[in-house]
C-alpha cells in the first residue's frame, strides 16, 4: 500500500486522487489490508502431494454432498440405468430440498448413500437405506457430465381437465404427481421431458412442483378417452412400477403407444320504465330445449366430447381491462330453475344503465304491442340463417316452429355503449364467446342444499312449456341440484366464478361484486386473447 501511495502524485490537485490518499491512509483502511498480508503469508496444513502425471483420463470426479433431511421430501426421483445398472438421479424437483442446494443434477449416478455402496442395488432398496437414515445424508455420486441448464420463461395454465396421478398408471412416480381440478391455474416450471412436465399450483406456491403429463401426453391419452373413465385401471396401458426417494422414479418411463315466449315483461325502476330483453318466456324455453337436447347429446356418448375436443392445458396470462377498453361480456349459467333470469333482473334493476341485456332476434312476427329493437329484432328466416352460417349467433334455438337466438351484433350494441351486458347462456355455448373481443367473464349460478331449496322456493315459480307459472315439485329442485353437479363437473374449465343462489339479496350482492372484480382486477385470461405488447 505504500508503494501505491508513492506511486500518487502529491502535487496532484485531482479530486479523485486526493480522495484515494484520504481512503488509504484511513486506519480502518490501513488495519484491513494489513491483515489481509498476514493470512495471505500463512501456511496452511496438510500440505497435499503434488498430482501424479499419469491419471487416466476415464478416472471419475467423485462428488461428496450433504444434505440435511427434514420432514419434506428430498425432491427427486431415482432410476436405473436401462444398460449400466447404474443408479441414476432421474429429475430434480423445482423448489424440493435437493434443487435449491444446487447440489445434485438429473443425470449424476449415485454411488454411495451414507456409506453404503448402491453398486447393483435396486432403486427400492436405496430408498429403504435413505428412510432408514435421519439427520444428514451423505452422497457420493459421479457428477453427470454436463449439468441441465435450465433457461425456460415459467408458463400459466388453465387446466380443462381433471387429473388424479393416483389413477395414472403411466406416472413415473406417483407420489411426485401433481392432482389438479379443471379450472385450476397451473404454473408450469419445467418443460424439459416431453411427457411429464414439472408445476405447482398459483393456489399454493410455497410447496414444491409436482409432475403432470405434458400437453403431448395428455392429449394422446385423451384420444384413449382417458379421463372418461378415471377409475378404470388402464389395461392397454404398461404399468410402471414407481418406488419412491420419498419420490422415485421407474427406470424405464416408456409409455406404450397403444396406450397411451307470452307474457310482456317489463321493469320498472327510477320512475322510468325500462324494458328487458331476453327474459321473453319463448327465447328462454327455446333455450332450455336446445339445452337438453345438447346435454342429453353429450352425456349419451360414452365418452367426454367435451373435454375430448378441446386441449387439455390453455395458456393463460394476467389481463387486467383499462378503463377505456371496453367492458368484458358477462355470461351467467346455471341449471334451469337456479335463479339465472332473477339474479339478472335483479342485477339490471340496480343500474339499468350500467347493466343491460342483448335484444335476441327472432323469426316469429311482432306482437301488436312490441317494438323492433326492444323485445327482438324480427327478422326472416334467411336473416336469420345467414347470422347462423356466418358464426354471429352466440346461441339460437327453435321454439314452436320459430327461431330464435342471441347475435354477436347484439352484445357489441350494449358494449360500445359503454354499458356491461349480462347475458344468460347454456354452457355448450360458452366456447362461442370466448373471444379476443367479448373476453367474457363467466359466472356458474349453482343451488343451495335441498333443504334450504324447498324452503326458500316455496312461493318460486318454474317456467314451463305447458303451465304459466308452475311451483317447484321436490322432484324439480332434485333434478336442479343433479343437472347442477353435471354441468359443473363437465364446464367447470370455463367457470371464472362459483355463486350459490342461498338468500337472494346475498347472491345478488356477490354476483355485482364478481362483477366489479372481472371489470376492474386482474384475472387471468386465454393468452389467445391478449394481443401482443398489452399483456400486463
Ligand atoms: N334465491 C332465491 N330465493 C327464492 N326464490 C328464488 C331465488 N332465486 C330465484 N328464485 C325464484 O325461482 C324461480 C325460478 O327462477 P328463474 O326464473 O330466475 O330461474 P332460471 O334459472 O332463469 O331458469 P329458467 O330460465 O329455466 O326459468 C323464480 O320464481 C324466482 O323468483
Amino acid at each position: 500500500m505504500n508503494q501505491v501511495l508513492e506511486l500518487l502524485p502529491k502535487a496532484s490537485s485531482s479530486p479523485e486522487i486526493q480522495e484515494l490518499r484520504q481512503v488509504l491512509q484511513a486506519p480502518h483502511c490501513k488495519a484491513l489490508l494489513s491483515a489481509h498480508d498476514t493470512v495471505a503469508q500463512k501456511d496452511f496444513e496438510p500440505h497435499l502431494p503434488p498430482l501424479p502425471d499419469d491419471i487416466p483420463d476415464s478416472e471419475e470426479a467423485m462428488r461428496i454432498v450433504c444434505l440435511v433431511k427434514n420432514h419434506q421430501p428430498l425432491g427427486a426421483t431415482i432410476k436405473r440405468h436401462e444398460i449400466t445398472g447404474d443408479i441414476l438421479v432421474a429429475r430434480v424437483i423445482h423448489g424440493g430440498l435437493v434443487e435449491r442446494s444446487g447440489l445434485l443434477y438429473a443425470g449424476d449416478k449415485l454411488v454411495e448413500v451414507n456409506g453404503i455402496s448402491v453398486e447393483g442395488l435396486d432403486p427400492e432398496q436405496v430408498i429403504h437405506i435413505l428412510a432408514m437414515s435421519c439427520g444428514t445424508i451423505m452422497f457420493k455420486v459421479v457428477p453427470v457430465a454436463a449439468p441441465p441448464v435450465s433457461s425456460q420463461k415459467m408458463v400459466h395454465v388453465r387446466a380443462m381437465i381433471d387429473y388424479w396421478p393416483q389413477e395414472d398408471p403411466d406416472i413415473p412416480c406417483m407420489d411426485a404427481g401433481l392432482p389438479f381440478l379443471k379450472g385450476d391455474i397451473l404454473q408450469i416450471v419445467d418443460q424439459n421431458d416431453a411427457l411429464w412436465w414439472q408445476a405447482r399450483k398459483i393456489s399454493d406456491l410455497a410447496i414444491c412442483a409436482g409432475l403432470i403429463p405434458s400437453n403431448h401426453l395428455l392429449k394422446r391419452k385423451q384420444r384413449e378417452f382417458w379421463w372418461s373413465q378415471p377409475y378404470q385401471p388402464h389395461t392397454c396401458l404398461k404399468s410402471t412400477r414407481c418406488k419412491s426417494f420419498s419420490m422415485e422414479e421407474d427406470d424405464s418411463m416408456k409409455i406404450d403407444e397403444k396406450c397411451v315466449e307470452a307474457a310482456k315483461e317489463e321493469f320498472v325502476g327510477n320512475g322510468q320504465k325500462f324494458y328487458i330483453a331476453g327474459f321473453r318466456r319463448s327465447m328462454r324455453l327455446c333455450r332450455r330445449k336446445s339445452h337438453f337436447s345438447q346435454l342429453h347429446a353429450s352425456m349419451g356418448c360414452s365418452c367426454s366430447c367435451y373435454s375430448a375436443v378441446g386441449a387439455p392445458y390453455e395458456e393463460v396470462v394476467r389481463y387486467q381491462r383499462q378503463p377505456a377498453d371496453k367492458h368484458r361480456l358477462i355470461v351467467l349459467v346455471g341449471p334451469s330453475g337456479v335463479g339465472v333470469n332473477e339474479l339478472r333482473r335483479q342485477l339490471i334493476g340496480l343500474n339499468p344503465s350500467r347493466f343491460q341485456s342483448a335484444v335476441p332476434h327472432t323469426t316469429r312476427s311482432p306482437k301488436s304491442y312490441e317494438m323492433e329493437g326492444r323485445e327482438y329484432h324480427y327478422v326472416s328466416k334467411e336473416t336469420f340463417e345467414s347470422l347462423m352460417y356466418g358464426h354471429r349467433m352466440l346461441e339460437y334455438g327453435e321454439y314452436k316452429g320459430h327461431l330464435y337466438g342471441t347475435s354477436v351484433n347484439a352484445v357489441h350494441a350494449i358494449l360500445d355503449e359503454g354499458k356491461i351486458c349480462v347475458m344468460d347462456l347454456e354452457p355448450q355455448d360458452i366456447q362461442l364467446t370466448r373471444t379476443h373481443e367479448l373476453k367474457p367473464y363467466v359466472i356458474f349460478i349453482k343451488p343451495p342444499n335441498m333443504s334450504y331449496m324447498k324452503q326458500s322456493r316455496k312461493n318460486a315459480k318454474i317456467i314451463t312449456d305447458y303451465f304459466v307459472d308452475m311451483k317447484f315439485k321436490d322432484e324439480d329442485l332434485q333434478e336442479m341440484e343433479d343437472l347442477a353437479q353435471k354441468l359443473e363437473s363437465q364446464f367447470g374449465q370455463f367457470f371464472d366464478h362459483v355463486i350459490v343462489n342461498d338468500n337472494l339479496q346475498d347472491a345478488c350482492a356477490q354476483l355485482l361484486s364478481a362483477i366489479q372484480k372481472a371489470q376492474e382486477e386482474l384475472q387471468w385470461v386465454p393468452e389467445a386473447w391478449i394481443a401482443p405488447g398489452t399483456e400486463s
